[in-house]
């Protein structure tokens, strides 16, 4: 199946997925100079009840942490958006040198990490029935730079030695993932799509303008994941991204002057 080596990478994903060279895919390169500033957009409403936090797994392509959304306690509203999405969601992508990692890129700088915080529109019964509508799901994106160590995140690195492996997964409670979120909440807003296979073109695409910190210690904890399981040869998982898209005539609108 699909992942990010050259036999399975970015690059052969159109042979089983060919959305990949669709109109609307992600990531993009964001050019700051070429964004328009809409004053039209409203500031970013992220509401996080840390008790709906509930696992961590690898799934083999990266990490995430997993919500409870049975219920609108962690809320995404405003913003780009009209309606509630809830967040199911996060996970990240980086690459295996800090001069790599992020999927967006700003002006062709790449960040060593960055992260998603995936939503979900509450029009519609599930994630999985948003994933295939346009306007079906709102991922945050958050750029990592190196620098300070990330305390907030050192809590989810914390976790790792359990789900080193591709299907290891461990209970995880009481994170309120709004503390990964950078002071400052500009953005950029785009039409796009999931940068994964199934590659559905169902995202509003929201990536904050100020990146947070990551220390180059908790970058190689990063690297130590395995992108294989348990009594297979171990391969880290690194270089988990996928390069930027074509904008295809999109519209990419900016929340700041
Ligand atoms: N990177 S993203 O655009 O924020 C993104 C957000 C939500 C997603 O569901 C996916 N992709 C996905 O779930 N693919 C199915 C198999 C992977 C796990 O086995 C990608
Ligand atoms: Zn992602």
């Amino acid at each position: 199946s699909w992942g990010y080596a050259a036999n399975n990478g970015p690059d052969k994903w159109a042979d089983n997925f060919p959305i990949a060279n669709g109109p609307r895919q992600s990531p993009i390169d964001i050019v700051p100079g070429e964004a328009s500033y809409d004053a039209g957009l409203k500031a970013l409403n992220l509401k996080y009840d840390p008790s709906t936090c509930l696992d961590i797994l690898n799934n083999g392509h990266s990490f995430q942490v997993t919500f409870v959304d049975d219920n609108d306690s962690s809320t995404l509203t405003d913003g780009p958006i009209s309606g509630i999405y809830r967040l199911k969601q996060f996970h990240f992508h980086w690459g295996a040198s800090d001069d790599k990692g992020s999927e967006h890129t700003v002006a062709g700088t790449k960040y060593p990490a960055e992260l998603h915080l995936v939503h979900w529109n509450t029009k519609y019964a599930s994630f999985g029935e948003a994933a295939s509508q346009p306007d079906g799901l709102a991922v945050v994106g958050v750029f990592l730079q190196i620098g300070a160590e990330n305390a907030n995140l050192q809590k989810v690195l914390d976790a790792f030695d359990v789900i080193k492996a591709k299907g290891k997964q461990t209970s995880f409670a009481d994170f309120d993932p709004a503390t990964l979120l950078p002071g400052c909440l500009d953005y950029w807003t785009y039409d796009g799509s999931l940068t994964t296979p199934p590659l559905l073109e169902s995202v509003t695409w929201i990536v904050c303008k100020e990146p947070v910190s990551v220390s180059a210690e908790q970058m190689a904890k990063f690297r130590s994941l395995l992108f294989s399981a348990e009594g297979e040869a171990e391969c880290c998982m690194v270089d988990n991204y996928r390069p930027p898209q074509p904008l295809k005539g999109r519209a990419v609108r900016a929340s700041f002057k």
